[in-house]
């Protein structure tokens, strides 16, 4: 039987403006072919910060022209990076199928992600998204009621909320796809977040970590594994000392070890580290793997990235 693997797509493999993704996604695309190739059903994720904020921004500048527009929401941004990113992906992912001989359907599906409207993080905003600000512009964006931080000596950036994903709304058809063998993208950024009002469902305004619905994806499609696609090939600890120390292969109790001592980036690497912990303890013979694109491959016949297990 085919192994199925959850692939999330971290800022790297993805790019940061227009013409850096359209070059991006044709390199992720290789690699991700070749997993096809490997005999893997694929189920693709996506960061999507830069992306979103961007778009926002583009939003708020028609909206200076045009006086009965209103801002548009973030779940309404975050639905449009979703859109753009994905056509950029599948695209890529389909021509380079077919350039191997390969035919079969990569499609996105608009995911919606319930969030809980009492979660603590709509309280305390913490996901950076889009470029850096002057003070000026810093100072604009929080009269509009928006939050910012200071990056010292580098500028301001916006921050939201990201709040927990409780349930991927659009699993059965993501499900129905993989299950089918088509190579789906789905949750993208994180998905978009919603609050469940009675039938209704009402765009929040955060953005979920990708990290966390990645996790979530691959529990609600019961892959077999959760690949986090990020900057470096091994996740490490002891990284401000003298004597940093690359994790190769470390189990769930290890893991949790580590992140008791702090060893993980809080807004990085710490929601990779728990997603997968939360995955692989969610079901049987799970593992995740964090590593960059140049050695998915590699990663997954054992020989490089960093490996957790039960
Ligand atoms: N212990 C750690 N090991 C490896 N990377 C870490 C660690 N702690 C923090 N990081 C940071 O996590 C970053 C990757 O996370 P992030 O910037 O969120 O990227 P992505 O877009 O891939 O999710 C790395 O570039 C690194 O700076
Ligand atoms: N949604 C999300 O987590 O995006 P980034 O990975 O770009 O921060």
């Amino acid at each position: 039987m085919k192994k199925r693997i959850v692939i999330a797509l971290g800022h790297r493999a993805l790019g940061t403006t227009l013409p850096e993704q359209k070059k991006a996604v044709k390199t992720s695309a290789a690699v991700l072919a070749d997993m096809v190739e490997e005999g893997y059903q694929l189920v693709i994720t996506h960061s999507n910060a830069p992306q979103v904020g961007m778009i926002h921004t583009a939003m708020n500048e028609f909206g200076k022209t045009h006086p009965d527009y209103t801002v548009a929401p973030m779940s309404v941004c975050s639905a449009m990076s979703q859109g753009y990113i994905g056509y950029d992906l599948q695209n890529a992912v389909r021509a380079e199928l077919l350039k191997r001989g390969i035919f079969k359907t990569v499609s996105t599906i608009l995911t919606q992600v319930i969030v809980d409207p009492y979660d603590d993080a709509f309280h305390h905003p913490v996901k950076v998204i889009g470029r850096y600000m002057d003070a000026k512009e810093a100072e604009a964006e929080e009269q509009k009621g928006n939050y910012v931080k200071e990056e010292p000596g580098k500028g301001y950036r916006r921050i939201v909320a990201a709040p927990m994903p409780k349930s991927i709304v659009e699993i059965d058809a993501i499900k129905t796809l993989v299950q089918n063998d088509q190579v789906v993208i789905a949750c993208g950024g994180g998905g978009i977040p919603v609050l469940q009002q009675g039938n209704e469902l009402k765009g929040a305004s955060a953005i979920i970590e990708k990290d966390y619905a990645s996790g979530k994806l691959a529990e609600g499609v019961d892959a077999d594994i959760l690949m986090i696609l990020t900057n470096d090939k091994m996740v490490d600890i002891d990284r401000d000392t003298e004597h940093p120390r690359f994790l190769e292969h470390i189990t769930v109790e290890e893991a949790k070890e580590h992140i008791a001592a702090d060893q993980f980036g809080v807004n990085s690497m710490l929601p990779k580290i728990c997603a997968s912990v939360d995955f692989i303890t969610a079901g049987k013979g799970r593992s995740a793997i964090i590593t960059n694109l140049e050695n998915a491959i590699d990663a997954l016949k054992g020989k490089t990235g960093t490996i957790i297990t039960e």
